[in-house]
């Protein structure tokens, strides 16, 4: 499999700009460290957009929707059709990821990898086919390697259009009935967890629907075997169309030096994914929320990722990002705006103890 182009190095972020933010964050009218996780956010951004006064103004969103055929083994609690009936949805306007967009001023990216049921060509979607769906991960592996090639192809392509645009922030989602049994296939394999521990309800499974997913996914498990030894064949034959567009977008942005907005279970499993390929990978990303679905807990744990919120959201479609914007914003207005000791003449530094 030709992927060497994953493993180029990404570009280094620039410590000198968050050393100086840091510095900034110092003499502005606050006890040291009293702005918690915004100060650290806003350093980090600092480094990764190489400025001292980071910004958060040009956001891309871009949904990556694709169909998995482990769908055929009941996985979800939704059918199949979902996936292509949301793609419509995204065209129109009306999918909670289109408010959250239009509410940040973001622009949106629907790119359609493959679904079973027909969408047709629709206003505003881009048409990527790399399949009609993935194959039965519990039967076969889910992509040729062909097709896993064209998915982060499609990926990287999204990133490189990022680029042009020249966001200052990117974010990936995903849309896909049967998911969340593909993403937590791929952590049970990278993580050496059984499944039980990582299959979750999804879009709503019961106790029963749960333990039936995690023991399709130890008989996938159990099928592929020995050949899940490297990450981007564990993402071959477990994954799924966007989780390794994805996976794609999250190297590309990494080497063009495009700071990641992490969504997330099926997006935080494509970001280990990412950093198993590319370990510098990780300096991109910043993770957005801790998603109700609870296999997304060890996937954050691994990445030692703590991330901004824990709202209980489980919807995908970088919905979780999406809502983490408006924070990155504050803390960059906070950084740029907020008077210095100095300026606003204000006594710096703590009173001696006694
Ligand atoms: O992002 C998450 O944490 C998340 C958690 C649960 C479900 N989802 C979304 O729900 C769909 C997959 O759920 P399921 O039950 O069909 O595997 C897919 O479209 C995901 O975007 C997403
Ligand atoms: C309605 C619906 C919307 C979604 N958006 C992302 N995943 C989804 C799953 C369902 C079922």
């Amino acid at each position: 499999m030709s992927a060497q182009r994953w493993r180029d190095p990404v570009r280094v972020p620039d410590v000198a700009c968050a050393r100086a933010a840091r510095a900034r964050q110092a003499r502005l009218t606050k006890p040291p460290g009293s702005l918690g996780r915004l100060e650290e956010v806003v350093c980090r951004l600092a480094a990764l957009q190489a400025s001292e006064r980071p910004r958060v103004d040009a956001v891309r969103i871009v949904v990556f929707a694709a169909d998995h055929g482990v769908a055929a083994q009941g996985v979800s609690a939704f059918p199949q059709a979902v996936t292509a009936e949301m793609v419509r949805n995204f065209a129109r306007g009306g999918a909670a990821i289109n408010v959250l967009a239009r509410s940040l001023g973001a622009s949106l990216e629907v790119v359609n990898l493959g679904t079973v049921h027909e969408t047709g060509r629709l206003p505003g979607v881009i048409d990527r086919p790399i399949g009609s769906g993935t194959a039965d991960l519990a039967r076969e592996p889910a992509m040729a390697e062909a097709q896993l090639l064209e998915a982060l192809a499609a990926g990287g392509e999204a990133a490189e259009r990022a680029g042009r645009a020249e966001v200052d922030l990117l974010i990936g989602g995903d849309m896909g009935i049967g998911n969340t049994t593909a993403a937590s296939a791929v952590a049970s394999a990278l993580l050496s967890v059984p499944p039980r521990y990582l299959a979750g309800p999804g879009t709503g499974l019961d106790a029963a629907g749960v333990r039936r997913k995690a023991a399709v996914i130890e008989h996938a498990l159990a099928l592929h075997g020995s050949a899940l030894a490297e990450p981007l064949e564990v993402l071959r034959r477990l994954g799924g169309f966007e989780i390794a567009a994805l996976v794609g977008l999250y190297l590309r942005g990494a080497q063009l030096g495009i700071p990641l907005l992490v969504d997330g279970f099926i997006a935080t499993t494509a970001a280990l994914v990412a950093v198993r390929v590319n370990a510098s990978a990780r300096e991109w990303f910043i993770y957005a929320h801790r998603s109700a679905e609870p296999g997304h807990r060890m996937v954050l744990e691994t990445l030692q990722a703590e991330p901004l919120l824990s709202l209980g959201m489980r919807l995908g479609e970088a919905s979780g990002a999406a809502v983490a914007v408006p924070l990155l914003r504050l803390a960059c207005a906070l950084h740029e705006e907020m008077a210095t000791f100095e300026e606003a003449g204000v006594s710096a530094g703590p009173e001696p103890q006694p």
